[in-house]
């Protein structure tokens, strides 16, 4: 009897004890996940001076200096600086790299389909036909943006697959461009563009870090499963491969920092943005473009945009107006280079040369006479120099002046020098458009307060007021803000080619491009009725 009753003493005390672990447990857990400040999505709501956020017994907070990060399903509360909290590392969005990061995702298909860090698909960034790839190790080819894998049924059935490994087991591939295959020091050093997939289990998405894996990967150890060589210009994906449509997908690997998805938009929060309800989304000409001008900002000007939850922007240059071998494809490619939006969205592509192309003035005028039209502008010796810092000739001078018969003269008929007349070819565009649709930034303006100058673009387009200051972080290494979007925790920077120092123009030769834009940059401001404060007449 004494020793049930024990028994019974002993299994209550037990519970007890129990009881109070689970209770410890989850006090500690709720603690830490307020400590790190992580709340359910649909617990927060955007206001206008910040963020309002409903605590579990249904009392509201307002949370003016914090910002609030949107993250998979969680709202994770940082400081005003964004330095609470685990903010990455800044991330560099790269124009022509390979993809940065990786994610495998859901279980049914069997494509991949990669990304560059600007979430530009593997086959955009090197032609817009797709490329071929090498067919060995499972890879089956390159078409429509997507990379073909060997079906992973059928990894493991001989010995070339067996180990790379079933589902569940990870495969690094490594990708190159072709000049990077050619050159072996290259190539060895190409471990940037070297992710590790993992073939995933049911339902199970992987994030995997470009950035972390290749710091554990060595080149000489062979450790590279997949290699998949992008020729450049290579036209169309080896025969044999079937279309997206017809092809169940069983893993789509995409960029971890990549552009705001529409799909996930909706997901992240309603206050951001809501789908015209049972409405699918489709690829649909663009509302506005960027049309130039090259090396003023176009690039920033593009990504700030593209934060703009209710703007859908196209990842690469896509160069349909101005360049014949685009053109002759037809209108419906150039819709096919168009991301996927709703229709309370607003398509938007840049392709900075479109400026000074009169076929593009004229073909976009009959593709859509209420196009919009974005030009960034910057003092047209400060472009000539930032395009002459690109092709890094040993005397910049001889990119702008010639000796003719002992005197010097400004070649005013090269493209470098001639592309800053912007006053010429802002006319050409006037001749079709009304003024009304052509809006004009001047690039140190948006250098210096990015959110005054897209919120003005956000009136122009007719868009909802959504971008603030806290969308940008000033960088001040780089000297220029890099991006904050919604969606994702890290800060987001433009490629390091962005912003190089300029190499010294000698003054003298400094002095006569100032002199020959002098008239023109004149005629500009009369045209906008506004001037910028760019560098006049120099003495000679
Ligand atoms: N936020 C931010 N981050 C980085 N760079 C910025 C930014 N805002 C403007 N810029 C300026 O953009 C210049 C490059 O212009 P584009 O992007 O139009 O170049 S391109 O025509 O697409 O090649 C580039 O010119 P350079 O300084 O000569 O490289 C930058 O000065």
């Amino acid at each position: 009897m004494k020793t049930n009753e024990g028994r019974c003493i002993r299994l209550v005390l037990i519970w007890m004890a129990l009881v109070l672990c689970v209770y410890f447990y989850d006090l500690h857990g709720r603690r830490k996940s307020t400590e790190e400040g992580a709340v359910p999505i649909n617990a927060v709501t955007k206001t206008s001076g910040g963020w309002r956020r409903r605590d579990d017994g249904g009392a509201e907070r307002e949370h003016e200096d914090d910002n609030i990060v949107i993250e998979e399903n969680l709202a994770v509360i940082k400081d005003a600086d964004g330095s609470h909290g685990n903010v990455d590392p800044e991330i560099e969005l790269q124009e022509d790299v390979l993809p940065e990061s990786l994610e495998v995702s859901e279980n049914q298909n069997d494509i991949l389909l990669l990304s560059n860090r600007n979430g530009e698909a593997a086959s955009d960034i090197h032609n817009h036909d797709g490329a071929s790839v090498d067919a060995e190790n499972g890879v089956r080819g390159i078409q429509n943006r997507m990379l073909y894998f060997r079906d992973p049924k059928e990894l493991g059935k001989n010995d070339e697959t067996k180990e790379k490994g079933p589902k569940g087991s990870n495969v690094n591939v490594a990708v190159h461009t072709k000049s990077e295959l050619s050159d072996p020091k290259k190539s060895a050093n190409s471990l940037g563009a070297v992710a590790r997939l993992r073939v995933a289990p049911e339902n199970i998405s992987t994030n995997v870090d470009f950035k972390t894996l290749t710091d554990n990967l060595d080149p000489s150890s062979n450790k590279v499963d997949e290699v998949v060589s992008l020729e450049d210009g290579a036209q169309g994906a080896p025969k044999g491969i079937p279309s997206i449509d017809t092809v169940t997908p069983m893993m789509r690997i995409r960029s971890k920092h990549r552009p705001w998805t529409i799909s996930e938009m909706g997901k992240y929060s309603r206050s951001l943005f809501t789908p015209p309800p049972h409405e699918a989304p489709v690829q649909r000409f663009p509302k506005a473009i960027i049309i130039g001008a090259g090396k003023c900002g176009t690039r920033a000007l593009l990504e700030f945009l593209r934060m703009h939850p209710y703007i859908a922007a196209a990842n690469s240059e896509v160069h349909f107006f101005d360049l014949d071998v685009n053109f002759r494809k037809g209108l419906d490619w150039y819709k096919a280079q168009m991301p996927l939006s709703y229709s309370n969205q607003i398509t938007i592509e840049k392709t900075p040369s479109y400026l000074w192309s009169q076929r593009a003035v004229e073909e976009i005028y009959k593709l859509d006479k209420k196009m919009k039209l974005m030009i960034i502008i910057k003092d047209p010796v400060t472009r000539a120099m930032s395009q002459a810092t690109r092709t890094k000739p040993e005397h910049p001078e001889s990119m702008f002046v010639e000796n003719v018969a002992g005197t010097l003269r400004v070649v005013n008929e090269s493209r470098t020098v001639d592309w800053g007349v912007y006053v010429k070819y802002i006319k050409m565009w006037l001749q079709w458009f009304p003024m009304s649709q052509i809006y004009v930034i001047e690039s140190r303006q948006f250098v210096y307060n990015p959110a005054a100058e897209i919120q003005q673009i956000e009136r122009f387009l007719g868009l909802p007021p959504m971008i603030t200051e806290r969308n940008f972080y000033y960088n001040r290494s780089k000297g220029f803000y890099c991006m904050r979007p919604f969606h994702v925790r890290t800060i987001q920077c433009l490629a390091p080619g962005k912003g190089l120092p300029h190499p010294t123009l000698e003054p003298r030769v400094r002095d006569m491009l100032y002199n020959y834009y002098h008239e023109h940059n004149e005629a500009l401001f009369n045209l906008l009725g506004r001037r910028f404060e760019w560098k006049s007449r120099a003495r000679l």
